[in-house]
């Protein structure tokens, strides 16, 4: 099961790239999952935080060229091919720091800083390797930025998602101060009910979620041809998962949102329609 809906996750990210690049992003992909696990994973209460400096050195050592095993090796041949930075892979880890020992967020600030360091990297560690379209006008600045709304909007769109599943972990990743002012409290995510305010609140949320998947847009048709579709299927899929939660009057608490297979199928062809659609031709007044 887990690896049926691994290698479909993979299929969706990667169809399409090139090879090399392809095996590039695989190789980010498989070192971003091994991280989450060793937070998320079977044997996370093994997990210290001395146990996460071990494995930022083995990362900073694949980035010197001596990989610890496979996997590693497969990350150190990327960083070899492709300009890709070590900021990204070191501050992912600092998120996973930050889990071990933050069960609450005050306000969004806080919440915004953990989102850059699990999910925002990913769209920093990846634009390297996709490439920015060699007739794109925008500014790398720009491209940048919108790779990390879109980790961002999954980051915040997995937290509506789990709701529940969080909470029955203890774990609220909501900003403390903005369910304050809704009127709501801990207490009333634990017992789970789903009431006008829950609704008004969770409303604002899944605004603020589609505000960073909006500044996101801008940024994919910038991104070299090849890259546009599987950025486009990823970008399309998830934010998908904020419709369902509306579908299901914002029960985050005890249904999962879930995409169905057709929708997701459906996904696929509007990607490729919109990935044909590269950097415009006019000239940018912002950079110009
Ligand atoms: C083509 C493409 C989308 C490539 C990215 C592939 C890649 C390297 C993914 C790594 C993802 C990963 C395993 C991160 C570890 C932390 C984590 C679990 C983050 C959550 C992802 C959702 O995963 P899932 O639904 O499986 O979560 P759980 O099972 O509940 O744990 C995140 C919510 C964030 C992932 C962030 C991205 C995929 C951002 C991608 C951004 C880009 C590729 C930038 C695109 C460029 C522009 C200009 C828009
Ligand atoms: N149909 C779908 N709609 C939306 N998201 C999906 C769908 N299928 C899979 N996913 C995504 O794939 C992820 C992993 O799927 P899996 O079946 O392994 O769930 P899981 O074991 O509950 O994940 P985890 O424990 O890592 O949160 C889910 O967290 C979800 O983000
Ligand atoms: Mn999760």
């Amino acid at each position: 099961m887990k690896l049926i809906t691994g290698v479909e996750k993979y299929v969706q990210r990667t169809l399409l790239m090139t090879p090399e690049r392809q095996r590039a992003i695989w190789a980010i992909y498989v070192w971003c999952r091994r991280t989450d696990e060793l937070v998320d994973g079977p044997n996370a209460s093994q997990i210290t935080p001395t146990a996460l400096d071990r494995w930022q050195s083995r990362l900073e050592d694949l980035f010197a060229g001596r990989p610890f095993d496979m996997l590693d090796a497969a990350l150190a041949d990327t960083v070899a091919k492709f300009p890709v930075d070590i900021q990204p892979f070191k501050d992912m880890i600092e998120g996973m720091r930050m889990d071990l020992k933050k069960s609450r967020y005050k306000n969004f600030d806080e919440l915004y800083l953990y989102c850059y360091y699990v999910a925002g990297t990913v769209g920093l560690m990846s634009v390297p390797v996709m490439g920015i379209a060699p007739e794109s006008q925008a500014t790398t600045e720009s491209v940048y930025n919108a790779a990390l709304a879109l980790g961002i909007a999954n980051q915040l769109t997995n937290i509506l998602r789990d709701v529940g599943e969080d909470a029955k972990r203890g774990r609220i990743y909501l900003p403390q101060d903005e369910l304050a002012q809704a009127g709501l409290s801990d207490e009333d995510i634990f017992a789970g009910k789903v009431t006008d305010k829950w609704r008004s609140f969770m409303k604002s949320q899944i605004l603020r979620a589609r505000i960073f998947f909006d500044e996101a847009e801008k940024g994919v048709t910038e991104l070299s041809s090849a890259s546009r579709w599987p950025v486009w299927a990823s970008l399309l899929l998830y934010r998908q998962i904020l419709d369902e939660i509306e579908a299901n009057d914002y029960n985050n608490f005890t249904k999962r949102a879930y995409v169905s297979k057709a929708n997701k199928l459906l996904a696929l062809p509007v990607a490729y329609t919109r990935s044909l659609i590269g950097p415009s031709r006019i000239s940018n007044p912002v950079k110009a």
